[in-house]
């Protein structure tokens, strides 16, 4: 395997989930620990402090805002070749701060989105439906939080769209489906206090296809130019981070959903530099 090396800012609960499924899919060759006071300059994944899942009031978002410019300023110059991968919330608000903050190029900037949402969604129909998870192609795109969107229209099962081949029986109410789901983090805070693991797996999900170069598709916070913010859509990953972005045909609601968070995003970015 080649050198590679990963940066873990912020070893607190996320963080340390991260590492140890890293260090359990030996996929890095180095694994750097990083927190307050360190200064890491290669691959990257921030964390970092005040957590609280789903906790998205003015002063949470901009301790965090102000967190996030302190670990990326302090990481300046980074390599070239450097790729980050955000994880603290709002993930797609500091995705695109991060972007904006390393001047790195936008395929190698990304953040970790609704990926966990979209393995959890495919958990929970393989649950439901009866078959394996590996066999649903299912994603929960957007703006991660209360106005993510399941793209139902796209699901498949087994490469059939999900709603002709569903039997009546299995039928499911798609739009409390998706709630669920999105809940998911808050249920699982309620029961055991804490959710690092999910996100852990994650992290070394998205990092394992970017350094094996495997070309898997997965939605993640990424650019998006028409809207001049991030918010996950599924691209491939591989070498170099993001390699391209797959085109998902969502349908009408669908796309007004991710279309208005994506604005209702994009002014609080600009919010976020004018004050
Ligand atoms: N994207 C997701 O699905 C998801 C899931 C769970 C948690 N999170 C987010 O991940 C973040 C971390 O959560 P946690 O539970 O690990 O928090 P935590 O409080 O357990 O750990 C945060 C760590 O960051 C360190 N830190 C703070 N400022 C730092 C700095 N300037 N430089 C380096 N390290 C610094 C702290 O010392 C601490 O060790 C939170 O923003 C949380 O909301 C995201």
């Amino acid at each position: 395997m080649p050198t590679s090396r990963i940066a873990i800012v912020g070893v607190g609960q996320v963080g340390a989930a991260a590492a140890y499924a890293l260090i359990l899919g030996s996929i890095a060759s180095e694994l750097l620990l990083v927190d307050k006071n360190g200064k890491p300059k290669d691959a990257v994944v921030a964390t970092q402090a005040y957590t609280a899942v789903g906790q998205t009031d003015p002063e949470y978002v901009h301790r965090n805002i102000s967190t996030v410019r302190t670990i990326i300023d302090g990481m300046m110059p980074l390599k070239s070749n450097a790729i980050l991968l955000v994880v603290s919330s709002p993930v797609d608000l500091l995705t695109s701060l991060a972007l904006q903050i390393s001047q790195l190029p936008p395929s190698q900037v990304l953040g970790s989105g609704t990926y966990l949402d979209s393995i959890r969604l495919r958990g929970m129909l393989a649950d439901r439906i009866g078959v394996a998870a590996k066999s649903i192609d299912a994603f929960v795109l957007g703006v991660q939080g209360e106005s993510q969107v399941t793209a139902w229209s796209a699901a498949t099962i087994g490469g059939v769209p999900i709603n002709e081949c569903l039997s009546k029986a299995a039928l499911i109410n798609c739009a409390e489906f998706s709630r669920e789901c999105q809940h998911r983090s808050q249920s699982i805070m309620r029961a055991k206090g804490t959710t690092p693991f999910g996100i852990g797996s994650a992290v070394s999900s998205i990092c394992s296809s970017i350094i094996l170069d495997k070309g898997a598709i997965h939605p993640v916070s990424h650019f998006q130019p028409s809207f001049g913010c991030c918010f996950s859509l599924p691209v491939v990953l591989g070498k170099g981070g993001i390699q391209r972005k797959v085109q998902i045909s969502l349908d009408f609601d669908e796309d007004v959903q991710i279309t208005d968070s994506a604005t209702a995003l994009k002014r609080m970015i600009d919010q976020v530099h004018n004050g």
